[in-house]
Parts: structure tokens; sequence; C-alpha cells
């Protein structure tokens, strides 16, 4: 893309995400959202009856919104924000980060030779106006044993990962097949954020 003189806000904490902007040719600064605690202040918590789908637009908006009150409150020069948010979903049950290497290795036993879904959805914020678009892929995992999913997760890659894996590294092994967005899986759709930058360059004249 041709952004050369267009600034935009990441409203995130991944290397990956800065990563993927970065190949894009996206000129970008890094917002953090709550730089004093080091944590996003958005409650990731699934609301009762929410399906998938609508989680993760609902983080990736909510990310995105955050950034823009932050731009505001902190009267930093006004560019969009991007957000983003991946999940992965295997029988409408949604597997986020792993709270434990114990709880990596469960997750990593369940989508073992299954086929399993990836959706990162990526928002732009910028002033009354708020766009969103999804990705949604399927990978298929060959069957793990103990003995690989033990020494997978004593590697530390699947910690912070949704799913307990990382497409862009070490878990690429396990995957026998892939129909949809790698660089969705890996955390930023690059198609989809082009997508939404260009929409917004149209309509805003950026
Ligand atoms: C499935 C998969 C996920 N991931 C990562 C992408 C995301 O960083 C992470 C999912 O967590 P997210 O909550 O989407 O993002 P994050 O907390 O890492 O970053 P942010 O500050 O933007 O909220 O999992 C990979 O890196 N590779 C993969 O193959």
């Amino acid at each position: 893309m041709n952004n050369t003189a267009k600034r935009i806000y990441l409203a995130s904490r991944s290397p990956r995400r800065r990563e993927l902007l970065t190949q894009m040719g996206v000129h970008y600064d890094v917002l953090l959202l709550r730089e004093s605690v080091g944590r996003l202040d958005v409650d990731e918590t699934p609301m009762p009856g929410e399906s998938p789908a609508e989680y993760v637009e609902r983080i990736a908006i909510t990310k995105a919104q955050v950034g823009w009150q932050r731009v505001c409150q902190r009267n930093l020069p006004r560019h969009p924000v991007l957000g983003a948010d991946t999940m992965v979903t295997l029988d409408d049950t949604i597997f986020g980060k792993p709270a434990s290497p114990a709880h990596a290795k469960e997750m990593l036993a369940q989508l073992s030779g299954r086929i399993h879904q990836v959706m990162t959805t990526v928002a732009l914020c910028y002033q009354d106006t708020l766009t969103h678009l999804t990705s949604i892929s399927e990978v298929r995992f060959k069957t793990l044993t103990d003995a690989e999913i033990a020494a997978y997760v004593a590697t530390g890659e699947p910690l912070d990962k949704a799913g307990s894996y990382a497409i862009q590294g070490r878990g690429a092994v396990f995957i026998s097949h892939l129909s949809g967005s790698y660089t969705g899986v890996m955390g930023l759709p690059l198609y989809e954020t082009a997508n939404l930058l260009q929409s917004y360059l149209t309509t805003k004249s950026l």
C-alpha cells in the first residue's frame, strides 16, 4: 500500500500484529491502552449466550474504540486506531489464550486430529466512524501424541497464543491443512486490514 504520509495507531501489545502491519507497509504508532498496568483495559470475558463470531467482533471493536478514547483523552494527533482479536473455536467452544501450561495441553489434546476455526476481527475507529471485517479460516491438525503435546508446551510457544499454538512457529508442523488466511490465523489478516484502511482512505481522505 502507498501510505507514505499516513499513520495509524495500532492498539495492540502483540508483536505478531506489529510485524504483519510492518509487512504491509503501513506506518503506525503502537498505542498501549493502559500503560501503567501494561494490560488492555478491555474485559475479555465472553458474555452469556454470545456466539464466537459475536465475541471476537465485540472484543476487536472495543479495543479500537478504547484506543480512540485514549487518543482523545491524551490529546494525541488524531489518526485512526486499529484493533484486532483472534480466537480459536471448536464445536462452538471458544479457545482463547491458555491460563497455564496444563490448560495449553488440554486445548492441544482437544484440537488433535480435528478441524477447527480461527477467527480474527480487525476494527478501525476514527472520530464517529467504526468499520470492521472478520477473517475465518479452517485449520486441520494431525493427531498429536501426549509426548508431542508435552514437548511443544515445554517450548513456551503456546502460552500467549489463542488455541495454544502458533502457525508462524513450531506449531506449523501440526497443521496438515489450512483453508483461509495465514495472516488471519497469525493475528492480523492483511487482506481484510488493507480493505479496511482502503475504505477509510476513500471515505475520509486520510
Ligand atoms: C492461532 C494463533 C494465534 N496467535 C496469537 C495472535 C494473538 O496475538 C493471540 C490471540 O490473542 P489476542 O487477545 O487476539 O491478542 P493479544 O492479547 O496477543 O494482543 P492485543 O494486545 O492486540 O490484544 O494469539 C498466533 O500468534 N499464532 C497463531 O497461530
